[in-house]
């Protein structure tokens, strides 16, 4: 615990970083384990084949010490190199059903797409740092996701 007398660098603080990334996707909700009715019944207009697109915006939040020698969490120019590697590249411009391997099995709700996000951002940074992946991906539409 830091006393009145120590600097505020001698105490250790922690630091919540964030950087927004839009990109844009069209997807179809389709669940493989449920019949066309169900998934009519479920989904709605959002299971139509054609499918719809979204403008997601996407937060990635990490948390952890603020560097004493370098004053950063981590880095955003790391953070960005990340998120093009993790977002951008994969996910943008694309069909999310059927250009993403990942979405072959699993129903492209923006919940998953949190958890997909969050997976591979959590391999791509250092151990520990990553917070939250939060994403609207309409005005009035958002999911946060913490790795639970
Ligand atoms: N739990 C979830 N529910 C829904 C998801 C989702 O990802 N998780 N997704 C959809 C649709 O894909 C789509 O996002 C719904 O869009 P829409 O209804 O058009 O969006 P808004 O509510 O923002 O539009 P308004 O009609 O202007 O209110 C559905 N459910
Ligand atoms: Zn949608």
């Amino acid at each position: 615990m830091a006393g009145p007398s120590q600097t505020p660098q001698a105490q250790e603080r922690i630091g919540y970083i964030s950087r927004i990334q839009c990109f844009s996707a069209c997807h179809r909700l389709h669940s493989i384990h449920l019949s066309d009715e169900e998934n009519k019944r479920v989904y709605g207009k959002c299971n139509n084949p054609n499918g719809h697109g979204h403008n997601y915006k996407v937060e990635v939040t990490v948390r952890g010490k603020i560097d004493r020698l370098t004053g950063m969490v981590m880095n955003l120019t790391d953070l960005k190199k990340c998120i093009e590697d993790v977002i951008m590249t994969p996910l943008d411009h694309k069909n999310l059903d059927k250009d993403v391997p990942y979405f072959a099995n699993v129903v492209s709700t923006t919940e998953n797409v949190a958890v997909y996000i969050w997976d591979n951002m959590a391999k791509a940074l250092p151990p520990n740092l990553l917070y939250e992946i939060k994403i609207h991906e309409t005005d009035k539409n958002v999911v946060v996701y913490r790795g639970e």
